[in-house]
């Protein structure tokens, strides 16, 4: 198969979606990998340490995209990047469809398969969004105590606090992948952290790793309305899988906040869960303020720290990268039930149900949006 890795084009995006290692599997698989020319730059890969790996470096986008069967990419492509979509086309990358709804129309009229990084689920865990759910939750919490500074705009405290003068306050709702980091990262600098989530099971998790260094509670609207007040950072990191993020923090919610607090709205790829959260933010502009309170709200967190984000990720997404390759898109997906369930769009359909329910579409199973193929297989 002719695998592609466009450039990186959103907005301080630096990671890439192949190292020269993934490369270099792929090639000793009987792939081509085509590149484009400093793809590779911001996570400190040359063009050199492609080619060296076996990769073809090519120049423009429009070719990468042009001559590969399968893109592979970091972000959801930007709009200026439709253009490329064609029939067949199979796209590999992070999509986020349900805050989305531009982008699915496009891959829905231009008959892209799509497989969404997100939703590649194995039993209960999204391996393909663990590892940067690890970055961005670490990241949470330092970006969290950067912005509290009163320079940055925040009530000027340290989290840790000194001998005679409290701790800060961080609630965190959503105790998975990234509320678990953000809690280790939050803990060690030294805060007064509390934990909300919905599932029993995971607040008994939570409190058997971190037991009385954190104060866990059951999510509900009030627990959130008294946690969220309480708050110095609130650092939000909700997820239904596929789905748009519950408005869980309403705006009287954070009116209740004192001023100069600080809220790290981690799910914002799927929407965000704070109600005055009313656009995504960028690292050139990473805040912006309502009824005193500094909001935060990057959409591309691990974009900031490229060279660990994309080692991280490509050691999760090469091997099922190498599956599709090796086996081709179907044979793949039938074979791989966990990889079916990346499947988001297929023949010109949504067939990933949660984001057919919030985009309006009709939820088309996988089996029927590939009857024909599948049956010729
Ligand atoms: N902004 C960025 O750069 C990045 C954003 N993310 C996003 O962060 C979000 C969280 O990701 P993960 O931690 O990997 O997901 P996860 O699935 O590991 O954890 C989600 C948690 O939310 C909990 N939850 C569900 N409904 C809830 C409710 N009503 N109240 C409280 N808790 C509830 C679940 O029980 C689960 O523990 C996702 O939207 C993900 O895409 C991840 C990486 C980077
Ligand atoms: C998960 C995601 O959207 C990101 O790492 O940018």
């Amino acid at each position: 198969m002719i695998i592609g890795v466009p450039t990186e084009i959103k907005n301080n995006e630096n990671r890439v979606a192949l190292t020269p290692a993934g490369v270099n599997a792929l090639i000793n698989n009987g792939h081509t990998v085509l590149v484009q020319s400093e793809a590779g730059m911001g996570s400190g890969f040359t063009n050199e340490d492609y080619t060296s790996a076996g990769a073809t470096i090519v120049s423009l986008a429009a070719d990468v995209w042009a001559q590969s069967e399968m893109i592979m990419k970091v972000k959801e492509p930007l709009a200026s990047e439709y253009d490329y979509f064609r029939p067949g086309l199979i796209l590999f990358t992070y999509l986020h469809l349900a805050a989305e709804p531009a982008l699915a129309r496009a891959l829905t009229e231009k008959g892209v398969t799509a497989i969404a990084y997100e939703t590649v689920q194995v039993g209960r865990a999204l391996p393909l969004l663990t590892p940067m759910s690890e970055v961005a939750g670490r990241m949470a919490a330092q970006i969290g105590a950067q912005f509290l500074e009163k320079p940055k705009g925040g009530k000027g405290i340290l989290l840790a606090g000194v001998p005679g003068v409290s701790r800060g306050k961080v609630t965190i709702i959503g105790g998975g992948v990234v509320g678990t980091n953000a809690a280790k990262l939050a803990i060690g600098l030294g805060a007064d952290v509390t934990l909300v989530d919905l599932s029993l099971e995971r607040l008994r998790q939570i409190d058997d790793i971190f037991g009385n260094q954190i104060k866990t509670l059951v999510s509900n609207p009030l627990n959130i309305a008294d946690a969220v007040a309480e708050a110095d950072l609130l650092i939000c990191a909700v997820l239904i899988p596929g789905a748009k993020a519950p408005k869980l923090v309403t705006e009287e919610m954070v009116k209740s906040m004192k001023p100069g607090s600080v809220i790290v709205d981690v799910a914002i790829d799927q929407g965000g869960i704070v109600e005055t959260v009313d656009h995504i933010t960028t690292h050139d502009q990473p805040t912006y303020e309502k009824h005193g309170v500094v909001h935060y709200a990057v959409a591309n967190m691990p974009g900031a720290v490229p060279r660990t984000s994309t080692i991280a990720l490509t050691n999760a997404t090469v091997p099922y990268a190498m599956e599709i390759a090796n086996k081709g898109v179907l044979k793949a997906i039938v074979g791989n039930p966990s990889l079916r369930l990346g499947l988001n769009v297929a023949n010109g359909v949504i067939t990933y149900e949660a984001v057919a329910r919030d985009l309006g579409y009709e939820y088309v199973t996988v089996e029927k949006a590939l009857e024909k193929e599948l049956t010729a297989l």
